[in-house]
């Protein structure tokens, strides 16, 4: 109900304006003046007139200003003035709107002021709303990092402009020498002003007509080549150095972040959007700065030849604008949704060919025949719509400069008739008003890809700028180290996960010497300990303690050196043996890391190799055996001489000797602070102290004998890894 009345409210308020405005507009053709000025004043004030009156009706019947309104009014009450004024002004001659002030001049202004004010609400939107406005700001804060970080390529690109400004300023003299040769040869014929306009022509065009011309053009050619060779330069450093820092920037990041983003994220923003972010100020800026010097170069030399056509053919910019604008947003949509149906149909393709036997077992071929047709038939349309709109975009590109062209012909025949300007100059000036459309259809384009480069380097950016959240710039470095640790009171729940306790004020004493086995069932929480002392996670309450030290007080380097792990899925990087032995470590002899090895009880099988330590163990470690890459990885842990020591269920692929020579090898290191998680009964029985683990809380603690006795978890424990 309110709708409608607001509807008959402005209906009503409508009619109001334009009863009054008409009937301002004839009562001012009533006056009648014989002299320019005296007309072009009755115009000036009838126009006065008008938009008061009508700013007068909004006010009343709306009852407040809209932006629109204000446009559409304004444009109408003034636009009789303006285009009587700007006829005087043009061909000295009163216009059709001053001698007979008719309904038809009425209704061509309101059709006008309303298509004008429509071009405006749809190519520049109110900017009212904050949302808007801050976005607008942070490309613009984006842009201007983008271009900081540029700094080292400064001297490149400056070298790159003042070619690119070589080579703009020499093509944009062809049309305008082009003129001059066609006037030449019209007009009477002078030798020495033709030979100097080829010479200028062929100075621009590259066109070796003499000797003159010839060093000319090796220099227009030798500026063009500089220009694109100095900014690809700038663009590959300035892509290198951005993918380097944001590697750096990832690699610091804390374990949970990697679990939280997917892998393709990650690499599609290390690849993809570093690369366009460089096209940002690399090619588009390129592109951009061409486009624009030529374009303003080429209307200044336009006007040089006639201002009056110049405006002219610039009215046509807008509607150009309009257009361009219109097909942009439309198209992009539709190549967006595009790009999904392609997706789509390529995963169903896929899926299909990965699941062929359930399909056939299931004998959906047909079915998925039919899914796979469906996608196809969606994409078809798209593409079908997609084409119509680019057949009605040119369509109404080329009719917008036809009707341009046969304004200017026919003004242009107006101006040599009256001699405002030579055939020559037409022809210069139909030569460039092409060139000008191009171009500012390019402006338009890049200034879109420009916003859409600079999306794809804000999300660089929020990667560059994330912290941490696993900080790891602690200090302590002490010379002794005994690796008591404490794990004191600790709550902690993932990060994917922050809903799910999975340590319960979890306490838990390792000490120097002694050997510490964490059993219980799966899920308990066990290896969620070693993460923690590893400082892949921060717990949320409690701390754990290095000698009496927080961890996260300690050095990164340091404490990954002296707290070390050998998890039950070792990961090795192609490379030589020595080189994943050594990983991590930049000063380490052959000697330490054979020792290493030795104790490990890798050295022999890894003399056996064909080049010895010096074998490539291939991408993941794929040309060794799960045994041989736990050995190395062991190896890897020990050739650091660590106070802390964690074995991460690295018995299951061990065998029973190997096994055995990797204890030993242990007991040889007497202070050494070993936590080992195992469900080999074997190896739990012999630690000083085993701590069962349920349910992110520590169930029982004590020795083999001592929770065998208590009849416990753990003797219940043992019973089933018997009965296995
Ligand atoms: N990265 C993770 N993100 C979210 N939850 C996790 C993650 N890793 C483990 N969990 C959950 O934490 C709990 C404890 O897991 P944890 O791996 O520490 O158990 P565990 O005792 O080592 O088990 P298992 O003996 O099977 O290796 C489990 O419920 C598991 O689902």
């Amino acid at each position: 109900m309110a709708d409608f009345r607001q509807l008959i409210r402005t209906a009503a308020s409508l009619i109001v304006a334009v009863c009054v405005d008409l009937s301002l507009f004839h009562s001012s053709g009533l006056l009648v003046t014989h002299s320019v000025p005296g007309q072009l004043a009755r115009l000036w004030l009838s126009a006065a007139v008008r938009c008061s009156a009508l700013a007068a009706v909004c006010l009343l019947t709306a009852g407040r200003w809209k932006p629109l309104l204000l446009r559409v009014t304004a444009a109408h009450g003034l636009l009789p003035a303006v285009f009587e004024t700007g006829t005087v002004a043009l061909y000295r001659e009163d216009g059709r709107c001053g001698r007979m002030a008719g309904t038809r001049c009425w209704l061509l202004c309101a059709a006008a002021s309303v298509a004008a004010a429509l071009f405006w609400e749809i190519t520049v939107p109110d900017s009212d709303d904050t949302a808007g406005k801050e976005s607008k700001h942070k490309s613009r804060v984006l842009f201007m990092r983008v271009f900081r970080l540029l700094r080292p390529d400064y001297p490149l690109l400056l070298g790159g402009l003042v070619f690119l400004s070589l080579a703009v300023l020499c093509e944009m003299f062809i049309p305008f020498y082009t003129g001059r040769v066609i006037d030449i040869l019209g007009g009477q014929y002078q030798q020495s002003e033709f030979t100097s306009a080829l010479l200028f022509m062929g100075l621009v065009s590259g066109r070796p007509s003499s000797c003159l011309t010839v060093r000319l053009f090796v220099i227009s050619s030798v500026s063009a080549g500089c220009r694109g060779g100095l900014l690809l330069c700038a663009i590959s450093s300035y892509t290198c150095r951005i993918k380097v820092k944001l590697f750096g920037a990832l690699t610091k990041q804390e374990v949970g972040f990697f679990e939280a983003i997917k892998t393709g994220e990650i690499t599609s923003r290390l690849s993809k959007d570093t690369t366009l972010m460089a096209k940002t100020v690399g090619l588009n800026v390129n592109v951009l700065l061409r486009t624009f010097i030529k374009t303003v170069g080429m209307i200044s030399l336009m006007m040089n030849l006639s201002w009056k056509l110049t405006l002219l053919v610039l009215m046509e910019t807008p509607i150009t604008g309009l257009i361009q604008n219109l097909y942009d947003t439309y198209y992009q949509r539709l190549c967006r949704a595009m790009q999904d149906s392609m997706a789509l149909a390529n995963e169903s393709a896929s899926e299909v060919v990965s699941s062929i036997r359930v399909v056939r077992s299931f004998k959906s071929e047909k079915h998925e025949a039919r899914r796979y047709d469906e996608r196809l038939l969606d994409i078809h349309n798209l593409k079908t719509r997609r084409d119509i709109v680019r057949a009605i975009y040119l369509l109404a590109r080329r009719l917008t400069g036809l009707g341009m062209q046969v304004f200017m012909l026919y003004y242009g025949r107006l101006f040599i008739q009256s001699g405002q300007m030579t055939t020559g100059n037409l022809i210069s000036f139909i030569l460039y008003q092409s060139n000008v459309g191009a171009n500012i259809r390019t402006l338009t384009y890049i200034f879109g890809d420009m916003l859409n480069s600079v999306g794809a380097a804000g999300k660089v950016f929020e990667y560059l700028d994330r912290k941490p959240q696993v900080s790891a710039d602690g200090h302590l470095k002490p010379d002794q180290l005994t690796g008591n640790v404490k794990f004191n009171c600790l709550n902690f729940a993932y990060p994917a996960n922050p809903s799910k306790t999975v340590l319960k004020d979890f306490s838990l004493e390792l000490k120097p010497g002694q050997m510490t086995a964490l059993v219980g069932s799966s899920g308990g929480g066990k290896s969620t300990c070693v993460s923690l002392l590893e400082r892949f996670y921060e717990p949320q309450d409690g701390e754990i303690l290095l000698d009496n030290e927080p961890l996260k007080s300690y050095d990164h380097h340091y404490l990954h050196k002296k707290v070390a792990v050998v998890s039950q899925d070792p990961v090795l990087f192609s490379g030589s043996v020595r080189d994943n032995i050594a990983y991590g470590l930049a000063e380490c002899t052959l000697d330490e890391i054979q020792d290493a090895a030795r104790k490990a009880n890798a050295h022999d099988f890894i003399m056996q190799l064909e080049k010895g330590y010096d074998t490539e163990v291939g991408e993941g470690g794929g040309q060794l055996s799960k045994s041989e890459k736990q050995r190395i990885a062991i190896a890897r842990a020990l050739v650091r001489q660590p106070n802390v020591l964690i074995l991460d269920e690295i018995t299951s692929s061990l065998d029973t000797e190997s096994e055995n020579k990797v204890q030993q090898a242990l007991a040889s290191c007497p202070n050494i602070t070993l936590l080992v998680i195992a469900h080999r009964l074997k190896t739990i029985e012999k630690a000083d102290q085993i701590v069962v683990i349920s349910g992110g809380k520590v169930e029982e603690r004590g020795t083999h004998q001592k929770l065998m006795d208590m009849k416990g978890s753990y003797y219940k424990l043992v019973e089933k890894l018997f009965d296995e």
